[in-house]
């Protein structure tokens, strides 16, 4: 058996309403049944194969597309829910909507905007509640009220740029009508700067942080990943240089999505063919990670302490030197943190030693034992703190761009502004110049929303979606 109770089946579209129609003699309580194969009507065919829960009609435009639409609940099996399409299928100018072919009619009918359609898409693909809240603030039109007040201020900037090319000899034009424009747009291009230097907050949240486990082997990286996702998702042994290819996981961290790789162990003195590779892929991973787990064996920094009469800093720069990724460290001259990226320190292994030395260590590093997950959820705290910087939190008042798209548009319009306030600062600007650059703006917001767009671009945005939004 199937597990599904009850299913929907939406027809939409012009003249749907009538041929569905199941009120007359039929209450949400009573149940009637379509003919498979002898359908040209639904309202004579009932009563022999698909029992109907209850139908519902919404009339254009209350509906989701904006179209007349209608509703059946049935009920959940296979077989009765073919029965249903089957009959449908019969009728004259019915036909199986394709993936997201409804969200795209409600585009078409302008109920929703290209951003509040990408919302949507984002918001049935949320897995975590920050991903969640980022979406329907989206699909609610947050994103599309930024732009679309951009969008506003252009429109008046190229109409007044125009207005006072065509009648500039003619007509009594208001004073400083062009200084006015430039300052206005000043203050756009600033805007736009500014909502596109979010350290791509929004970007990261939408595809999830991407983190990697990082340290010389043996430490326990594989052991942290298992115990973090509670699965045995990485091989574990006593023999340094055991994982080889990068093992990948997906965690929920107090709401924010983490992608979480564990790597080879790093270390300079492996002939192994297999290993160098794994080394090399645990590098390249390293590189476009967002956020760096370091994992450390509390042994072995003990003993070097001890040897060397040395610091911790001084362990983790040493530490990092033997692993080959100097990179890691900013320039003392550059930036006050000590790491380039967001990075968390783990001691591991603390099962093994005395708790008085492992005291003794920075309160910012995280002490913790695999082994007995003693200190396990002090790492997933400080791994939320760092989720949180990197995603930031999705809020009305700053909605955060969060696709590639946004930002390619984001940053012709850019190109075109800058050009006009060039020209703008000219002994001699040229306006009919000028006002092509705001055009060519205009036209890139135009993109970004949707009011401009092109059937590649609506293919490459719908097909996201499931059959049946
Ligand atoms: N006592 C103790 N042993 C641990 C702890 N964490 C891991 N180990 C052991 O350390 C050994 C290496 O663990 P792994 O998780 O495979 O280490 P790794 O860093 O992934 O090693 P490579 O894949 O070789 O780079 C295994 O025998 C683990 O059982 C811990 O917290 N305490
Ligand atoms: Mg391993």
């Amino acid at each position: 058996m199937w597990g599904r109770s009850n299913s929907s089946v939406r027809p939409r579209g012009r003249n749907c309403y009538q041929q569905t129609d199941y009120s007359e003699g039929t209450s949400s309580a009573s149940h009637c049944c379509i003919e498979k194969h002898q359908a040209p009507n639904l309202k004579r065919t009932y009563r022999q194969r698909a029992y109907f829960v209850a139908t519902r009609s919404t009339r254009s435009p209350r509906s989701f597309t904006g179209e007349d639409s209608s509703e059946f609940h049935v009920h959940g099996g296979v077989a009765v829910i073919n029965g249903l399409l089957d009959a449908l299928a019969s009728m004259p100018k019915f036909k199986l909507a394709e993936p997201g072919e409804f969200t795209r009619r409600a585009f078409s009918n302008g109920k929703l905007d290209l951003t509040e359609v990408e919302g949507l898409a984002d918001l049935l693909q949320a897995e975590t509640e920050a991903q969640r809240k980022q979406a329907l603030l989206q699909a609610d039109g947050s994103l599309s009220k930024l732009y679309e007040n951009w969008r506003h201020v252009l429109k008046h900037s190229v109409a007044n740029l125009e207005a006072h090319i065509d009648f500039e000899e003619t007509e009594t034009l208001e004073d400083g009508l062009v200084d006015n424009v430039v300052k206005n747009i000043e203050v756009l291009s600033a805007d736009i700067n500014k909502h596109m230097r979010d350290g791509r907050k929004g970007e990261i949240l939408r595809r999830g942080v991407k983190a990697v486990i990082l340290g010389e082997p043996n430490v326990g990286k594989s052991s942290l990943l298992n115990v973090l996702c509670q699965r045995p998702a990485s091989i574990v042994t006593p023999i340094s240089g055991t994982t080889r290819d990068v093992i990948q996981v997906t965690l929920n961290i107090q709401g924010y999505p983490l992608v979480l790789s564990d790597t080879a162990g790093l270390r300079k003195d492996s002939q192994d063919v297999i290993e160098l590779e794994g080394m090399s892929r645990a590098v390249d991973i390293y590189q476009k990670a967002d956020l760096v787990i370091l994992v450390i064996d509390f042994q072995n920094y003990s003993n070097w302490c001890h040897r060397h009469a040395a610091d911790f800093k001084t362990y983790i720069l040493h530490y990092i030197k033997e692993l080959g990724v100097s990179d890691l460290i900013n320039d003392p001259k550059d930036g006050q943190t000590l790491f380039k990226k967001e990075c968390v320190v783990v001691l591991n292994k603390t099962d093994l030693d005395s708790k008085a030395v492992c005291d003794k260590i920075h309160k910012n590093i995280v002490k913790l034992s695999c082994k007995t997950e003693a200190g396990i959820s002090d790492l997933v705290t400080v791994l939320a703190q760092h989720l949180k910087i990197l995603c930031g939190e999705p809020s009305q008042e700053h909605p955060s761009m969060n696709q590639v798209r946004h930002r390619e548009q984001l940053l012709k319009c850019q190109k075109h502004l800058q050009s006009f306030l060039e020209d703008a600062s000219k002994n001699k600007p040229d306006l009919v110049i000028m006002a092509e650059h705001l055009r060519k703006a205009l036209t890139s917001l135009g993109k970004l929303i949707g009011t401009v767009t092109s059937e590649e671009i609506l293919d490459l945005i719908f097909r996201e979606f499931c059959i049946g939004k």
